[in-house]
């Protein structure tokens, strides 16, 4: 009704969404089919008993191609992160044949055990029935069983269940800078420079802990004790930079030999230049030195950027490393000199998105080269560490440098599986309440894992609607809504690219694109004219989601629906930081409402609202909008004879290509 004829110029995207729709229909259509061939197979089973076989007995069942289930578990563990990752190892109770253990997977997934190949018998239906699971934890060397049916919740280790909690609300918890202990006068001073005046309630939380745990200098732990590594969950936007670089510059402000004593691991390029610029705020004038390394400059400057070469041997020229996983373990493959035995900090930044990002290995080698034993003699000798282990009384008596591990994100697994791999010591962790609304209004806190906690200060809402209708609705919040300062997501660089060319053909709106398409010079200037307001609407992949703190941004777009929780939370929670407001809208295809909105409550967001978008409102543009789709049409044709005037292998193809081109401007 809103827009006749768009299919037309629908491009690819509506296209594979059509198609995607088309199988999904018949994916589900053949499933049900399957479930109705296995419960007329049960009911001629039950029929006739003696038909079945005993549980010795060579019993066939059903089983899914390998990669699909494992396919399906992977999506699932995105989708429910925690739920997933509560079983660190299953093992039914009835002893298990190989065979059977193959069809684990399977049998555990619940919706796929129910529909077997339609040409299969299924004799013996054990899997089927509910059985009782062990769940066993390892923590800190002791195992922890938890024995359950599938209706009980495995327990949690001590830490992650009873966290440090934090205020969500930012401005009604403001805590004074000059009333949190021990910061140092110097760091009061540029905070205040800054703007700052009070800190903010992560802040006020975690920055003391730090304090604490180096209280007696980098060089030991508190009371000499290895001190306790750090896990913080908190909002986007909550201010978790700052309150690892305070501490930070404060425990490293007395150093006398520079080494490289703390090192910020980011996923993105963009994220790490970020954290390095607040650092350089913190150390400018104290001697301190931060150095970037993420793989924008040449790999021969970044090595004369970290160490300096000696008649005496090397010396580093960092204290602070900001770097991006993949540089950083080059550098540490290669970079001769570049040690990191006198490491004290190590924070993961991003950290669920680092350690699901095979990262992990990154965060390995990490460790393992802070605990290279050194060959050469000399002071250094005085501080060698070893791999720390039980502690014991002699272990006690010679002090080690302790690596501490700080890690930080919105979304912070509380899967105890995937932190164990971390290797974390007696963690604490510290994390945003969750608090429900009840009905009168008033809000309850609860005890969650699987649940996330979004800024106090964002509006959320979804508007219903097909495929054909999303770029109207965009140009409808633009231009008739009189939105401003947004930012726009899209599932992949491609439709972030058309979308781009379909706004700028129908003009009024200042737009421009982010994605990895473009090179990093120009993804940077073009953030810097979207922070100073030149751009209004900027279209972008989710290379902009995580952590980029961006000023002002009132709107959050989701042109296209979000696929796993923990990618909603990151692109909404560009807008609304800092205890700020802001409103973030998700275009969702009816199709996907139920899923979308499923998705939405099992991670605990509950306030979404329902805006519905009436096709009276988008009539006006779709003239215009018709034109704008002829116009990019023929722009998208002249790029591509561009293109290939680029490739051509022969002068006539050359010309006869640029004779085309001609024709296509000219018409
Ligand atoms: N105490 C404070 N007072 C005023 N502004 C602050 C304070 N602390 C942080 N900010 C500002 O708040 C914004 C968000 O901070 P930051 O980027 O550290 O959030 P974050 O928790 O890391 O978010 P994300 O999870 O999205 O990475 C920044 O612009 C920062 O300058």
């Amino acid at each position: 009704e809103v827009c006749l004829g768009c299919s037309r110029y629908g491009g690819e995207d509506e296209q594979e969404e059509e198609a995607e729709a088309e199988d999904r229909a018949r994916v589900l259509l053949e499933r049900l089919q399957q479930q109705a061939r296995a419960r007329q197979l049960k009911k001629q089973r039950e029929a006739q008993p003696q038909g079945r076989e005993g549980p010795g007995g060579a019993g066939l069942s059903p089983r899914s191609e390998p990669g699909e289930g494992k396919a399906k578990r992977k999506r699932e563990s995105e989708e429910q992160p925690s739920a997933q990752g509560q079983k660190k190892l299953e093992t039914k109770q009835r002893p298990r044949s190989s065979s059977e253990e193959r069809e684990l997977p399977l049998a555990a997934s619940g919706e796929e055990a129910n529909c077997p190949p339609s040409n299969m018998m299924i004799l013996g239906d054990y899997d089927a029935k509910p059985v009782q699971k062990v769940t066993i934890y390892f923590t800190y060397g002791i195992a922890i069983f938890s024995f359950s049916s599938p209706q009980v919740q495995p327990f949690l280790p001590q830490w992650l269940a009873q966290p440090k909690r934090v205020q969500k609300r930012i401005k009604d918890n403001l805590c004074p800078i000059r009333d949190v202990p021990g910061i140092h006068p110097r760091l009061l001073k540029k905070l205040q420079m800054n703007g700052i005046e009070s800190f903010f309630p992560v802040q006020a939380e975690v920055i003391p802990a730090i304090l604490q745990s180096a209280s007696n200098g980098y060089l030991m732990g508190r009371g000499g004790y290895r001190p306790k590594d750090i896990c913080v969950s908190a909002p986007t936007g909550s201010g978790k930079t700052l309150s690892f670089v305070i501490p930070i510059v404060q425990v490293l402000l007395d150093r006398v030999v520079c080494h490289v004593r703390a090192l910020v691991v980011l996923p993105t390029k963009e994220l790490a230049q970020q954290v390095s610029k607040v650092f350089n705020v913190y150390t400018d004038g104290t001697g301190l030195k931060v150095v970037l390394i993420t793989g924008q400059k040449s790999f021969a400057k970044e090595q004369e950027m970290l160490v300096q070469k000696k008649v005496t041997g090397y010396c580093s020229l960092a204290d602070i490393v900001v770097a991006t996983p993949g540089r950083l373990t080059d550098h540490i493959n290669q970079t001769p000199g570049f040690s990191l035995t006198q490491l004290r900090f190590l924070i993961v930044d991003e950290a669920d998105r680092m350690i699901d990002d095979m990262h992990q290995n990154c965060l390995n080698q990490i460790v393992k080269a802070a605990f290279q034993v050194e060959n050469d003699s000399g002071s250094n000798m005085l501080f060698q560490r070893t791999k720390p282990g039980p502690i014991t009384a002699a272990s006690s008596c010679s002090p080690q440098i302790p690596l501490q591990k700080l890690l930080f994100s919105a979304t912070l697994t509380q899967d105890p599986e995937k932190l164990q791999q971390l290797d974390l010591f007696q963690p604490r962790l510290f994390t945003s309440v969750y608090s429900e609304k009840n009905r009168d209004g008033t809000e309850t806190e609860r005890d969650t894992n699987d649940k996330y906690t979004l800024p106090e200060g964002l509006s959320q809402c979804y508007v219903p609607c097909d495929l054909n209708s999303k770029p109207l609705l965009l140009l409808y919040f633009m231009l008739k809504m009189k939105f401003t300062r947004v930012l726009c997501f899209t599932n992949s660089r491609e439709a972030s690219h058309r979308l781009f060319l379909l706004v700028q053909a129908f003009g009024g709106v200042t737009v421009a694109e982010f994605s990895s398409r473009l090179p990093p010079n120009e993804r940077q200037r073009t953030m810097k004219e979207f922070e100073q307001g030149k751009i209004q609407l900027l279209i972008s992949t989710d290379a902009t989601a995580r952590g980029i703190d961006v000023k002002g941004v009132n709107y959050v777009i989701n042109y296209d629906a979000p696929q796993f929780i923990r990618t909603y939370i990151h692109r909404v929670g560009r807008t609304a930081r800092a205890g700020e407001a802001g409103v973030a809208f998700s275009l969702v295809l009816r199709i996907q409402e139920r899923r979308f909105l499923r998705m939405l409550r099992d991670a605990g967001i509950q306030d979404i609202k329902k805006h519905p978008v009436k096709g009276n409102s988008l009539k006006p543009l779709v003239q215009q909008y018709e034109g704008a789709l002829c116009k990019l049409e023929k722009t998208v044709k002249v790029m591509e004879m561009r293109k290939k005037i680029k490739k051509s292998n022969s002068s006539a193809e050359t010309s006869l290509n640029e004779w085309k081109l001609r024709w296509l401007m000219w018409h």
